[in-house]
């Protein structure tokens, strides 16, 4: 039976300065930086080794996932950074004050950018200083000006399809290091999570969820927290 390990960043600047941060890149704090290490020690203690790995173009997820290896001795399998796997974009969000923000808007109209399934944020303004279309780690790279969850699985999910499971199907245990809302699209599709009830689920950082695959590539029992196993 494969297994797929899903971990979300640890604490970022931005989680902790409470600021929208999206395709922002933005370093982990020290929390973060021991969320991420205990990740790893609880895959090492729970016996559970990552075959092959995952992750975004955006520093949060990879630091993540290379101290979560590190702690499990696992540095050396292969890896692979995609940017199908980076946050949803936050538009023009993006930098500002989750807190401010609601003053100005209203708790509803945040809530609603936040967490609905298919509302996106406003554009990202044309210069805008978080415009991030001329990094060179996005050259020949769509960037999105804003993002829904729904635009969100748009593009994990092809790539999960294309790239992910095969690599389960050949008996691989996988890790994915990611972001709240690239994980949040994979795991509506694998739990079979409503538009509606995606609004509920939040992702709690440096926390590896686990599912289990059986022979048809589907999971063969709902997700669990590792710490939890
Ligand atoms: O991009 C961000 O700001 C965070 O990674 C996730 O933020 P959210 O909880 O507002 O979706």
């Amino acid at each position: 039976m494969s297994k797929l390990i899903l971990v979300r960043h640890g604490q970022s600047e931005w989680n902790l300065a409470n600021r929208f941060t999206g395709w922002w890149d933005v370093d982990l704090t020290d929390q973060g930086v021991a969320e991420a290490r205990a990740a790893g020690q609880l895959l090492r203690e729970k016996r559970l080794m990552p075959t092959v790995a995952y992750t975004s173009l955006q520093t949060r997820a990879i630091k993540t996932l290379h101290l979560a290896l590190e702690a499990c001795d696992r540095l050396w399998i292969p890896e692979t950074k995609d940017w199908r796997l980076n946050e949803r974009h936050y538009g023009g969000l993006t930098g500002l004050d989750k807190q401010q923000t609601r003053e100005k808007h209203g708790e509803e109209q945040v809530h609603i950018w936040r967490r609905s399934f298919d509302v996106p944020p406003p554009d990202i303004e044309e210069g805008s200083e978080f415009d991030l279309s001329g990094d060179p780690r996005y050259a020949g790279i769509p960037v999105p000006r804003t993002e829904s969850l729904k635009l969100t699985i748009e593009r994990v999910l092809p790539y999960w399809e294309s790239d992910i499971l095969p690599r389960l199907s050949s008996g691989e245990t996988v890790i994915i290091s990611a972001h709240g809302n690239s994980l949040r699209a994979l795991v509506k599709h694998l739990s079979g999570i409503s538009d509606e009830e995606i609004t509920g689920l939040e992702i709690p950082t440096g926390q590896p969820i686990v599912y289990e695959f059986g022979d048809n590539l589907r999971p063969a029992k709902e997700r669990y927290y590792l710490k939890d196993a």
